[in-house]
């Protein structure tokens, strides 16, 4: 539930830190409830997350919110816009405090034209991405949402992340309501 990238995070690091006049990457800070990224708009940047955790979301017009992935160190966000030249697809939004390299989306087309590294990191992560979002929705069809709440729970654990109800609701695709439920019944 948790994603982190390191191949990316070390990449990144290294742009960063051998960049000489021209600074195209920068380190930027957000608090919790700031958002990276925002539904529907042409974001300029792309972010690399070094640190905290952001939660990537839809918004359904029935203002319902559908929590795809929770990303922590080293992934990436607004690249499908920069490839495919389209509005950003979900929300990205800090959980906690999170420090994340910005790049222009200018810059990094740039790089995907010259450097293979990058090119053989993205095909990773975008694979990546295809598979863990195959097997959660498998899951949330095959299996009772007990059985994902009971998968969420331990990762939380094995991450020593705290996250709040209303996200594990929305990253379970149920109500508050159910949520609470299912958890009487866990006890
Ligand atoms: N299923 C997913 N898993 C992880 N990240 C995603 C997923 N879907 C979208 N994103 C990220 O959310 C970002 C929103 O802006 P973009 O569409 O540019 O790029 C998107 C991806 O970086």
């Amino acid at each position: 539930m948790l994603r982190t990238n390191l191949p990316f995070l070390s990449y990144i690091e290294e742009l960063y830190q051998n960049q000489t006049n021209d600074r195209h990457i920068t380190l930027r800070t957000f608090s919790p409830g700031d958002l990276l990224l925002k539904q529907g708009e042409l974001p300029f940047k792309l972010f690399i997350l070094k640190s905290g955790i952001v939660k990537c979301y839809f918004y359904e017009e029935n203002a319902k919110g559908f929590i795809n992935e929770f990303l922590s160190d080293g992934e990436i966000t607004g690249e499908l816009e920069t490839i495919r030249g389209i509005p950003c697809l979900c929300n990205i939004e800090a959980i906690s405090d999170v420090q994340a390299f910005a790049i222009d989306a200018s810059i990094f087309n740039l790089l995907l034209e010259k450097d293979t590294n990058l090119n053989k990191l993205l095909l990773l992560t975008l694979t990546d991405r295809i598979i863990n979002t195959s097997r959660k929705a498998s899951i949330q069809q095959l299996y009772k949402t007990e059985h994902g709440l009971k998968k969420v729970l331990d990762l939380q654990s094995q991450y020593g992340v705290n996250i709040s109800k209303e996200d594990l609701a929305d990253y379970l695709g149920v109500t508050l309501r159910s949520l609470n439920r299912l958890l009487k019944d866990l006890k």
